[in-house]
């Protein structure tokens, strides 16, 4: 499934501000339009449609924004139900019921969904259905409680207490307010850093794990809240049936139908499903009346027939449609400069200028002591051992293959070594052997990656706000954070440019400035300077000299030994996983093993 667009639409002030008077336009209509007409067939209809609306965009929470796919989420909303019914059997009304409901689920939810988090893609989903399905068979084995295949019926208390009614409209009003309440939580997801989080997730894991994200935690937290919106719909919607069995409460087609609606108005979006919900429920439900028995199955060729199209002509759902028209019309409006992706005209000042007054070298911030680490038979890095000390820069040289990526996964917490420690100077001034990126996080570590992770669908500002929420737990502070950090990389002109539309230069200063947000203490530069230009070498030069000066201390993996030569305090070099060579840079270019294992006989030539 491709990745679905941002919200905040590229510069499109007008096209944005139009859209959200239409969104609140379809949102009133979906209340004021029943109770105007007060047919109850029609009531029906908007309340089917509020119902699923707000199903799909609790679903979203976790098929969205964090790219689980779930197809049982069936599964929550059937909870709810039977927590209600049983509940009000008891004589406990709904509206108490319906928070019972919504704990179970969030702890069913919670429970199935943390091993599940282990599978990707189909698999996940494949998953997600046999859980649906096992808690059908449940439902129907403990038919003590929840009658079996012959179901439950609620007792017919009427009024506000029990949420039954004669009349259509009182119901109608509770699903409408339900489905505010859900489109606020998600609204407030997507601005918060849990929002970010997600969709970082969802588009990087690594690049999110790196930045600090708890990304099991994070999608945990989503399936919580997702599971306990559904529960909430689940009760309502049973008090609304009056009756419910198994097969209708934890049902594939259902849970599919849920998830389509906002694969068909915006995967990842906030209004992407009520808009999914407001164009085919109508279409179904009165195709459903009118043909009867002879429409049986009509509602899925619907569906069906709308996803196709839908793949076809808006990948990314009517929401990502509506958003790229928004962006084009506003690219013939704007001023050039705020639009172009890929022409960043250079300054006339250097962008950050290296500071004259370096701090100059401290003590040591990092040790790393007898790293050992095999793939199989290879042995990919043989007893490495090396410090790294308070504002200096160190460049990691080596032919391909020698193992410096390796050594990276290995100091940044992604893999662990078979044998040796990395420790880093915690800021109590102590040493701490931290096991795994966050951790590594924690005590400052950032780090970029060889091939360059944007999280795409988001723009430059938002993706190095999931590096300033790291600092900034606050929305506000975290865009003005990143703000300030993009200027001083050279990105401020492309704050509001999707990431996936930047230059390879681009990219990689956005990689930086992701992990510069975090305001990290040691900095790992994986090839930052591989496939860029002379001018921005020179400027990613000036960058690092300045990241140094304040107070940074970076290892630089770098083939550009333009860039090597002019940073490095020290250098080291490795060769088939050893380190051959260290120390000051201008000795080791002229070391004749490393000019045998990496440099050649010609770059020796030209320095000499
Ligand atoms: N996950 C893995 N499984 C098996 N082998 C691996 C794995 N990762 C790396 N290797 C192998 O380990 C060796 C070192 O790879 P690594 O990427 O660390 O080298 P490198 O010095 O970073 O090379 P380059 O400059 O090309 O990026 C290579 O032979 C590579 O094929």
């Amino acid at each position: 499934m491709s990745s679905s667009p941002t919200l905040s639409l590229p510069g499109g002030r007008n096209a944005a501000l139009l859209q959200g008077a239409g969104f609140t336009a379809i949102l009133a209509a979906l209340l004021v339009v029943p109770l105007t007409i007060g047919n109850d067939f029609v009531t029906h209809i908007f309340i089917t449609m509020c119902l699923m609306a707000a199903l799909s965009t609790a679903w979203n929470l976790v098929g969205g924004f964090a790219g689980q796919m779930s197809l049982g989420h069936g599964v929550y909303y059937g909870i709810g139900a039977y927590a209600g019914v049983i509940l009000m059997n008891m004589g406990i009304s709904p509206w108490i019921g319906m928070f019972a409901g919504g704990l179970i689920a969030m702890v069913v939810g919670v429970v199935i969904s943390y091993p599940c988090f282990r599978l990707k893609g189909p698999f996940y989903s494949l998953a997600s259905i046999a859980f649906l399905e096992v808690f059908r068979v449940l439902a129907l084995h403990f038919s003590s409680l929840t009658g079996g295949a012959t179901g439950l019926m609620i007792p017919l208390n009427l009024g506000w207490t029990w949420m039954v009614f004669r009349e259509r409209w009182p119901s109608l009003v509770i699903i409408f307010g339900m489905l505010l309440v859900t489109l606020a939580v998600a609204a407030a997801v997507r601005r918060s850093r849990l929002g970010f989080y997600l969709i970082a997730t969802r588009e990087r894991e690594s690049a999110a794990r790196a930045a600090g994200v708890q990304t099991v935690r994070v999608r945990l937290i989503a399936v919580a809240i997702s599971s306990f919106l559904c529960a909430m719909l689940g009760t309502f919607h049973a008090m609304y049936l009056t009756f419910i069995e198994p097969a209708a409460m934890f049902s594939l087609t259902f849970s599919i139908q849920i998830a389509m609606f906002a694969l068909i108005g915006g995967l990842g979006t906030v209004r992407g499903p009520l808009l999914g919900a407001v164009l085919l429920v109508p279409i179904t439900e009165w195709a459903r009346a009118v043909l009867g028995a002879s429409a049986l199955g009509l509602h899925g060729f619907v569906y069906g027939s709308v996803l196709i199209l839908v793949v076809l002509f808006m990948p990314n759902g009517i929401i990502g449609f509506l958003s790229r028209y928004a962006g084009k019309q506003n690219a013939e409006d704007a001023a050039p400069a705020t639009t172009q992706t890929d022409t960043i005209k250079a300054p006339a000042a250097p962008l950050v200028p290296p500071a004259p007054d370096r701090a100059g070298i401290g003590a040591d911030i990092m040790r790393v002591e007898h790293l050992n680490k095999h793939f199989g038979g290879l042995h990919v890095t043989r007893d490495i051992s090396f410090t790294l000390r308070e504002g200096e820069i160190l460049g990691l040289i080596g032919p391909n293959g020698a193992g410096k990526t390796t050594l990276f996964n290995m100091l940044s917490g992604f893999l662990s070594p078979d044998s040796g420690s990395v420790s880093l100077r915690g800021p109590d001034g102590k040493f701490h052997t931290p096991a795994n990126p966050a951790d590594f996080a924690a005590l400052g570590m950032g780090r970029t990656f060889q091939i360059v992770q944007p999280f795409a669908a988001m723009t430059v500002e938002e993706n190095i706000m999931v590096g300033a929420f790291y600092r900034h737990h606050d929305e506000k502070a975290a865009r003005e954070s990143a703000r300030e950090t993009a200027w001083r990389m050279g990105l401020g002109p492309l704050l509001n440019s999707e990431a996936r539309g930047l230059t390879i230069g681009g990219l990689k200063r956005l990689e930086v400035a992701r992990v510069m947000a975090m305001e990290p203490r040691v900095l790992l530069l994986d090839e930052v300077m591989a496939g860029i230009n002379q001018t921005d070498v020179r400027r990613a030069i000036d960058l690092m000299l300045s990241i140094r000066d304040s107070g940074v201390s970076i290892i630089a993996i770098e083939h550009v030994m333009q860039a090597v030569m002019s940073l490095s305090d020290r250098v080291i070099v490795l060769a088939s996983g050893e380190v051959i060579a260290e120390g000051d840079p201008r000795d080791v270019v002229r070391d004749p093993h490393v000019i045998e294992a990496y440099l050649g006989k010609e770059f020796a030539d030209a320095q000499a």
